[in-house]
């Protein structure tokens, strides 16, 4: 090989050309190089839908290609640390239609076929399952199917299930149930309510939400539910206990160490004890109020404590993604060995029935990205009555306030929820935006966490979310049980600290495997583990 070179300030007569000569064996070695990073290129593609699908099609990945677990993955979001990727995007397309929580006895065949399992299967009061039935739910979700006979049995239960697969359902019935039974047995006096079930739930709204659907399945049965939630003072929470007990109480707890302390209400008559949303009650700002809630109640240590007189509580603790240190909590007022865990398939996995856009965009110009992003839907939607539902989540208050006025400039109508606004303000917003009345919500992490949004077809994070906790949760407000098909979540990614979060994402997706980080704690417990048979 030889490497000829010219310089101009050598005249045309004088020049001789400069040959330079490479050794044979440095030859090879340029020629290997050359072979081994032909070799390294993956093909990731294959015939039929793509999973991956890049700006730059060669990061494309198909759906029928998955990285082994150590095989190093190409990532599109690679360079994202580097400012010109800002208009770099990539998708993570969805590769089923039907959310994986929905058997396939459920599925529309086997209903039409009459092979499909229905709530009456599982031993539940026929009233409750025509309430379902009004409702129009009629055919449990894997996690109803795991979770509710084990209830009914008495065990103490930690459900881990991906979000909107249904859990609130699956205590609330085996409860309701259980607590019309004792209501109706021979032992039972009459005008004597005690408080049955206490629900703990991080947030009012969702308190609210619980509590309408524990309304709706108690109505038959004549059983009264309350809530009391925090950020009024003590009158309303005093209020709540001034006449009598629930049957079924769902409080924040805040409020609820408030009415404790003032021995408003007593937990030692329960039998029942859910923790809702497991993972942001066992975060440090409040599992010391759980901790004491857990140590005040008597906890039953096997199934047989929950029966006959002097019977103690059946815990249950759902979530849908689980921290550390649970098990170190739940060992201080239980048997940990007793607990039943439930744990569904795709626990901790990105939900493959929702289409995931990641986009790199600079700070100025996410606004301009929203308002095109609700224009277009706008279009799609036209004239549908459902799913134009949308909420777009903001890591501060602050950004919701901003984002808000700037939205008014514009005239795009629209409700905001964050937790530093004051509570009388707080009250109904969510229900107006689940009721419709506005399509739009603006929010903090507040809304991420267990609220129903059946009605949402797209979630924009406007802000990236600081922990793939938070991204789980805040995705999951699409793509639920019973909801609007179709969902999808846009992610807008800025900061070179936003980066990281989104190669891991990226990654799961690639190798199909859980989120790094979050591989559910439940598991060190010696617990009877039964995964959800999908
Ligand atoms: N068997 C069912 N068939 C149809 N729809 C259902 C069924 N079970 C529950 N749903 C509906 O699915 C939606 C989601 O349920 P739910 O809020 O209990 O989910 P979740 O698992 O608690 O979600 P998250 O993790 O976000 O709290 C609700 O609108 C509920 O009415």
């Amino acid at each position: 090989m030889a490497v000829a070179c010219s310089s101009s300030w050598i005249s045309i007569a004088t020049v001789s050309t400069v040959v330079i000569r490479i050794p044979q064996h440095m030859q090879r070695r340029i020629e290997n190089a050359k072979e081994l990073r032909g070799k390294k290129k993956i093909p990731t593609i294959r015939a039929g839908k793509l999973l991956i699908q890049s700006k730059n099609t060669e990061h494309n990945q198909s759906a029928g290609y998955a990285f082994g677990k150590f095989e190093q993955t190409t990532l599109s979001s690679k360079g994202w640390k580097h400012n010109k990727s800002f208009g770099d995007y990539f998708i993570i397309n969805n590769t089923k239609s039907v959310a994986p929580f929905i058997t396939e006895r459920q599925q529309e065949e086997s209903v039409k076929e009459g092979k499909a399992i229905e709530f009456g299967q599982l031993h539940i009061n026929k009233e409750l399952v025509q309430t379902l039935n009004m409702a129009n739910i009629t055919h449990p979700t894997t996690v109803q199917l795991q979770t509710i006979p084990k209830v009914l049995k008495g065990n103490n239960i930690l459900c881990a299930a991906e979000t909107g697969s249904g859990k609130t359902l699956s205590y609330l019935l085996p409860i309701v149930h259980k607590l019309q039974l004792d209501k109706s047995s021979e032992d039972y006096i009459e005008n004597t309510r005690t408080l049955g079930c206490l629900i703990v739930v991080p947030s009012r709204e969702l308190a609210e939400q619980v509590a309408s659907v524990s309304r709706f399945l108690c109505a038959p049965f004549h059983m009264l539910t309350k809530t009391v939630g925090g950020g009024r003072g003590i009158g309303p929470i005093k209020t709540v206990f001034r006449k009598g007990p629930a049957d079924i109480l769902v409080a924040t707890p805040g409020a609820l160490i408030k009415a404790l302390r003032r021995r408003y209400l007593d937990l030692s008559t329960l039998s029942f004890l859910v923790v809702d949303e497991a993972d942001t009650m066992f975060d440090p700002s409040f599992s010391g109020m759980l901790e004491s809630i857990l140590l005040q109640t008597n906890i039953a240590r096997a199934p047989s404590e929950t029966k006959g007189p002097g019977s103690k509580a059946q815990l249950l603790v759902v979530g849908a993604t689980f921290p550390g240190g649970v098990a170190e909590v739940l060992a201080q007022v239980t048997d940990l060995g007793s607990m039943v865990t439930v744990k569904s398939k795709n626990l901790h996995l990105l939900m493959p029935h929702v289409k995931q856009t990641f986009l790199k965009v600079k700070g100025c110009d996410k606004l301009l990205e929203l308002q095109q992003v609700l224009k277009e839907l706008q279009h799609e939607t036209r004239g549908e009555e459902v799913g134009a539902g949308v909420v777009v989540f903001c890591n501060k208050a602050s950004t919701v306030n901003w984002l808000g006025y700037a939205l008014d400039e514009l005239r795009v109508k629209h409700l905001r929820l964050q937790g530093e606004m004051p509570s009388a303000v707080r009250t109904g917003i969510f229900r107006s935006f689940q009721k419709g009345t506005v399509d739009l919500l603006i929010c903090t992490d507040i809304a991420s966490r267990g609220l129903d949004t059946s009605r949402v077809r797209l979630v924009v994070n406007y802000d990236c979310p600081e922990s793939h906790t938070d991204y789980i949760h805040r995705a999951g407000r699409v793509g639920r049980a019973g909801g609007v098909e179709e969902g999808e979540v846009l992610s807008f990614v800025t900061h070179p600290w936003d980066v990281e979060l989104v190669q891991a994402i990226e990654t799961s997706a690639r190798r199909r495997s859980a989120l790094p980080g979050m591989k559910s704690a439940i598991s060190k417990p010696k617990a009877v583990v039964e995964e959800s048979q999908e």
